[in-house]
């Protein structure tokens, strides 16, 4: 993964909102995985694999009259990338209580602080479903809590899941460079209760947890809903994202044939994000 090359979209939007949210939305629904918003609109990073000639055909933003969108492209190498990120990675402020920023922001104050050093993995809180994972873990118990964090990306859910508390927790990417990079930010917030483990669903055999917070998207979640249903409590809770609103029947029907309750959503720009109860 480390040599992975990324294509960079360069998009100037007039005028910028709600356009450049709608814009993000629609492009991480098409494969983008990262995005840097600018004063003249917004970056979109997707893998070179993941990308075809066609890829922006079904963005329908770009055929808006109400906004004027154009763009350039160029291949990126991973170097260049991480660059980007230095120079445009500002921290994020979740419900006044929770920051995530890089090691070079100042520390700011707020109850918990979380420091995140991106590189290649998504999960700084500026996304949508991220941001939406935070607020759950906010606003729940999780004293003591054994957590799985699946597709933990950066790793930020489970730091901040055990600053509020929550131990043993377990980590799990498969994309190496994600199992580095948690690795990496686990000891930068000095967290000892995380194992991070590189592996899909089928590292999860006979493990139990009291709590599962899967942000990834709507096929793989509904692929490995059944593990996540055996490996969690009894009235163990659920959290997942990375999905929209018009997925939310096929999820909660999916929960549903385990005996998974649904009991809240959270949503920002059409990105949804659920709490079921066992
Ligand atoms: C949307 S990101 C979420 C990252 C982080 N948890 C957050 O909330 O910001 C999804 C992550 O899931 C990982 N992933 C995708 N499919 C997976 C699978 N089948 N098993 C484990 N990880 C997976 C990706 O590598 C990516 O890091």
């Amino acid at each position: 993964m480390s040599n992975t090359i990324y294509i960079g979209y360069y998009f100037k939007v007039q005028p910028l909102q709600p356009a450049v949210e709608i814009l993000i939305a629609e492009l991480g629904y098409a494969g983008f995985e990262s995005f840097v918003e600018n004063e003249d609109g917004v970056t979109a990073y997707i893998q070179k694999d993941e990308w075809n000639e066609n890829i922006l055909d079904d963005i329908q933003i770009l055929n808006s009259d109400e906004f004027e969108i154009t763009y350039t492209f160029e291949d990126i190498e991973q170097t260049n990338w991480n660059e980007e990120w230095e120079k445009n990675f500002n921290p994020i402020v979740v419900d006044d209580m929770c920051s995530v920023r890089a090691p070079f922001h100042e520390k700011p104050n707020t109850q918990y602080d979380i420091v995140i050093e991106p590189k290649m993995s998504f999960g700084t809180g500026h996304h949508e479903t991220t941001h939406m994972m935070i607020q759950h873990i906010l606003k729940n118990d999780l004293k003591d809590k054994s957590v799985l964090d699946m597709g933990c990306g950066t790793g930020v859910l489970a730091i901040l899941a055990e600053i509020k508390g929550a131990k043993p927790i377990d980590a799990v990417d498969y994309d190496n460079w994600c199992y580095l990079n948690s690795l990496e930010n686990v000891e930068r917030n000095k967290s000892n209760h995380i194992t991070v483990i590189e592996g899909d669903a089928s590292v999860l055999e006979g493990k139990k947890y009291d709590v599962i917070i899967a942000n990834i998207n709507r096929n793989i979640l509904l692929q490995d809903m059944k593990t996540y249903a055996t490996c969690l409590n009894e009235n163990g809770m659920l959290f997942l994202s990375g999905f929209y609103n018009d997925d939310i029947p096929i999820i909660k029907n999916e929960c549903e044939k385990y005996m998974l309750n649904f009991q809240e959503k959270l949503e920002r720009n059409n990105w949804v994000s659920l709490k079921f109860l066992n």
